[in-house]
């Protein structure tokens, strides 16, 4: 680690943004002697040589977090709020190069980053410091006495976020995590580090003191174990895969740090033969939303029977008009997948599935090494890899059912529970069906319709914990609850 705070060649220019390439530690530019090659999965070009954090720059980031903490966790919250609302200015007043920068980095489209995402980066901000203000317990009375609940900030907290949607995930923990008082070190995904260094600058610039936030760039596991197992971090929150979060948890176990983790699904698309067929299509071609790589994609339908002919033309056909290429452009459906590793990784899943039985109905291919096709599968059973695991690309299986317990039956038949998508026109089977779900969100006759004030995660091996409006809170905070006696001086009750 060294501190080369002055050097403009610890730089990059990415579409004509400069985006400073080092860590981001106590206020200060901070450089690794190591570094990493950030490369666009666009066209492979290579974007810029990034610091490559370890154990010395997380011990310097953790300290940071902590001397800033009492300062910060001692600010007037209505203080804490307007800073997290200077925040979301500048998000705003930059949302064009952050769009830019994002779509360059991650792949995803342009277009979305400009009308959908990175408003809701400026939201995320503006959402969780009103929510604070909010942010009141009624105290009650326990024989005389009164209970006072109070949300207290838990200290410095790790979030390690993942690729698919950076900066949106990212800041989804950041602002509660700092609307509560905490101090935060962010570790974004060594695939896309470069919009959390762009937000270390706007916060800076909106005032938020020296230390509370702090980015670090690096290799999963080697800083992010690190991060995990450091005694001074008093909450984790991830969001990536399964095997991640273990090896997190694992790490996190000696200090009993509390966790937030939000993982990966495999979540259904329950067509029932009384659904608007237009609608549940509609819903249906959106899951190629992002090239597939969303952790909420509806990646398995299940039809009924005797709609499963009609709806499979209707599909085939509308997904045959999506277009497929540089997410610049504004009429691009579907961008690249983010690595060629994590093609591979798509291309061998439908392999594997064409091998054991599966029947290609759309794509099945590889468009080039970072392009994969749009897919739908079928002819898969219940028990096989393409339906129990996750694959993150533009891969989508069909299957049938031919009534409602099935229906469900099937929906639930995975070790996953983070979402689920109904198309129906029957309210009660609606309300029904819904409850029998294992989902941490049900979603009838719509999709992706999402509330910061909603509590948001996983069932089963889908996550654990819930963040979102008060949820948030609670994770981010120790919860303390004060008993006081009667006239305010007696003991014992
Ligand atoms: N939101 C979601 O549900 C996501 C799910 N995934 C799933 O994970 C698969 C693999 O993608 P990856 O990028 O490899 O996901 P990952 O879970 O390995 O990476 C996510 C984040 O965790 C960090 N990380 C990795 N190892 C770590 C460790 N030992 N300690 C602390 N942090 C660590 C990474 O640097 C990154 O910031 C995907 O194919 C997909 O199935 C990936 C990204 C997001
Ligand atoms: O956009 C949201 O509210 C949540 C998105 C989550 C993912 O896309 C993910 O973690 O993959």
């Amino acid at each position: 680690m060294s501190d080369k705070s002055d050097k403009t060649s610890d730089k990059t220019i990415v579409a004509g943004v400069s985006v400073d390439t080092r860590h981001w530690i106590g206020g200060r530019r901070v450089a690794s002697a190591e570094t990493f090659t950030d490369v666009s999965p666009i066209d492979g070009r290579v974007l810029g040589e990034i610091a490559r954090g370890g154990t010395a720059e997380v011990e310097a980031a953790v300290a940071a977090a902590r001397e800033a903490f009492p300062a910060w966790a001692a600010t007037p919250r209505a203080e804490r709020a307007r800073i997290l609302h200077a925040i979301a200015d500048g998000v705003e007043k930059r949302l064009e190069e952050l769009a830019i920068v994002e779509t360059n980095d991650n792949g995803a489209l342009l277009r979305s980053h400009r009308r959908g995402v990175m408003p809701r980066v400026a939201h995320n901000f503006r959402f969780f410091a009103d929510w604070l203000l909010t942010l009141e317990h009624e105290d009650f009375e326990t024989r005389g006495h009164t209970n006072h609940v109070s949300w207290d900030p838990a200290g410095p907290c790790v979030l390690i976020t993942p690729w698919n949607a950076p900066l949106m995930l990212a800041t989804w923990k950041v602002a509660p995590a700092l609307a509560a008082g905490n101090t935060v070190i962010l570790k974004p995904a060594e695939w896309t580090p470069l919009t959390a260094s762009l937000l270390a600058d706007i916060a800076a610039e909106a005032g938020l003191p020296a230390g509370v936030l702090n980015v670090v760039q690096g290799y999963g596991s080697e800083i992010g174990d690190a991060l995990t197992s450091h005694p001074d971090v008093r909450r984790i929150s991830f969001t990536g895969s399964v095997p991640t979060a273990r090896r997190i948890a694992a790490s996190a176990a000696p200090n009993l740090t509390p966790l937030s983790l939000e993982l990966g699904g495999k979540s259904p698309l329950l067509v029932f033969a009384d659904a608007d067929l237009d609608l549940a299509v509609d819903l249906a071609v959106e899951q190629y939303d992002n090239a597939g790589q969303v952790c909420l994609a509806a990646t398995r339908f299940l039809v009924e029977e005797s709609v499963a002919e009609e709806f499979t033309r209707r599909f085939t056909e509308k997904a045959g008009a999506l277009r497929q290429g540089d997410p610049r452009d504004e009429a691009t459906d579907i961008g690249p997948t983010i690595h060629p590793r994590q093609l591979e990784k798509i291309d061998g899943f439908v392999r594997r599935a064409v091998a054991s039985g599966a029947r290609v109905v759309v794509g099945g291919h590889r468009v080039d090494e970072q392009y994969y096709a749009p897919t739908l599968l079928t002819e898969v059973a219940q028990d096989s890899e393409i339906v129990q695991e996750e694959v993150f690309g533009p891969v989508l299986t069909l299957q049938t059912f031919t009534d409602e317990d099935e229906a469900v039956r099937l929906a639930d038949d995975t070790r996953f529970g983070l979402a689920a998508t109904l198309a129906t026109g029957d309210p009660e089977r609606a309300a029904r069906v819904a409850e029998r779900l294992v989902a941490g969100t049900v979603w009838v006759n719509c999709f992706f319709v999402r509330d910061l004030q909603a509590p948001f995660g996983g069932s089963r091996q889908s996550g654990v914990g819930r963040e979102g409006g008060t949820w948030s809170f609670d994770f981010y905070c120790d919860l303390k609850n004060t008993v006081t006696a009667p006239n305010g001086w007696k003991s014992h009750g």
